[in-house]
């Protein structure tokens, strides 16, 4: 479930009455999700979503968040267009929160990604890149390399008690993953969390691309290396090489890598399986038994970690 706000009618109301969008015919909570609160809302002009922007989001960051996905959609990249009220602002109050509207996208997202789907993800995400060229404001990645050790100290060793030795497995890969930490790859602005559902799909095409909150500047090859983790491992959590392979072609196609970034990838593959595996585990130990929010399990990216670990070079990724 994600909808930690509710909306009455009224307020709903009241704030349709800023923006452009005609009146409201139908509106109702999203289930899926779990960071923020999601409604689906249809108005006698067409279909939207309204998202409410919980506690993890930082407000100063939505701004940037926004404009991103507004210069991307600009450039026909299939994202949602936030829509801006009467009075210029795509951000404004409703129930206690920050809230926006944006365009609603079709699609849906694949549950058991295919081979087929990886090389058109791959394109987009090179396509998205290169959109975001010349969005100029930056924002730094929160949730990147600097950013794991004081997420492992602030899990303490409570990841012993989801599987004996998981921390000290953990603290080494990460040392020694930061020591060979490529400084000086390409960067720009990353989607950094394009999992499959935040990908539409429609007709075997990418219809949308979403959830753009956890985007930062940072390596290009990091968020293939993010896409390789979470596109391309079996439900057993053996990797498929040829998932891989779809979906490098698919964005060398459009945006060729540099030897450096494709020598790299063994590494930020570690640090992308790190990286979840980190706030999963956060996640499990701080989220109450009794919440609504189903939570996900660290122990995924403790399997493909251990795959990672073992690769040799980028030829074990299918380059
Ligand atoms: N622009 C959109 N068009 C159509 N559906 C959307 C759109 N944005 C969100 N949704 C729907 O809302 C759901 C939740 O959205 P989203 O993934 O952004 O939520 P979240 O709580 O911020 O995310 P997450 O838990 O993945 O970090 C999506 O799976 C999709 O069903
Ligand atoms: N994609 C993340 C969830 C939040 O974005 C995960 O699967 O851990």
């Amino acid at each position: 479930m994600a909808v930690y706000t509710e909306v009455t009618d009224d307020a709903l109301a009241a704030f349709l009455e800023g923006y452009d969008i005609g009146r409201m015919v139908a509106f109702r909570g999203i289930a899926e999700g779990v960071e923020n609160s999601n409604y689906s809302l249809r108005t006698t002009e067409g279909d939207f979503i309204l998202t409410l922007y919980e506690r993890r989001v930082d407000p100063a960051d939505l701004p940037w968040f926004l404009g991103l996905m507004e210069h991307l959609a600009a450039k026909s990249l299939p994202c949602p267009l936030p829509v801006r009220a009467r009075d210029g602002a795509n951000l404004n109050p409703l129930a206690g929160r920050i809230a926006a509207i944006t365009t609603f996208l079709p699609g849906v997202w694949p549950r058991r990604p295919t081979v087929a789907h990886c090389g058109p993800l791959g394109a987009a995400m090179a396509r998205m890149h290169l959109a975001g060229e010349d969005y100029a404001p930056t924002r730094a990645n929160a949730l990147g390399p600097q950013g794991w050790p004081p997420l492992l100290a602030r899990c303490g060793d409570s990841g012993d008690a989801v599987r004996p030795g998981l921390t000290g497995e953990v603290r080494a890969a990460l040392d020694a993953t930061l020591a060979a930490w490529p400084g000086a790859l390409p960067r720009g602005h990353i989607h950094a969390d394009l999992f499959p559902d935040n990908v539409f799909f429609l007709d075997h095409a990418i219809s949308g691309l979403i959830d753009f909150y956890f985007a930062a500047t940072d390596l290009y090859a990091y968020d293939i290396a993010v896409c390789l983790n979470a596109w391309c491992f079996e439900p057993d959590f053996s990797f498929n090489i040829t998932k891989s392979r779809a979906l490098l072609r698919g964005y060398q196609a459009v945006r060729p890598l540099s030897a450096a970034e494709t020598e790299a990838l063994p590494v930020l593959c570690r640090g992308a399986a790190i990286r979840f595996l980190l706030t999963r585990l956060y996640d499990w130990i701080n989220t109450p038994d009794d919440a609504l929010v189903t939570r996900k399990d660290p122990l995924d990216y403790y399997w493909r970690l251990r795959f990672h670990l073992q690769a040799g070079s980028a030829a074990d990724y299918g380059v």
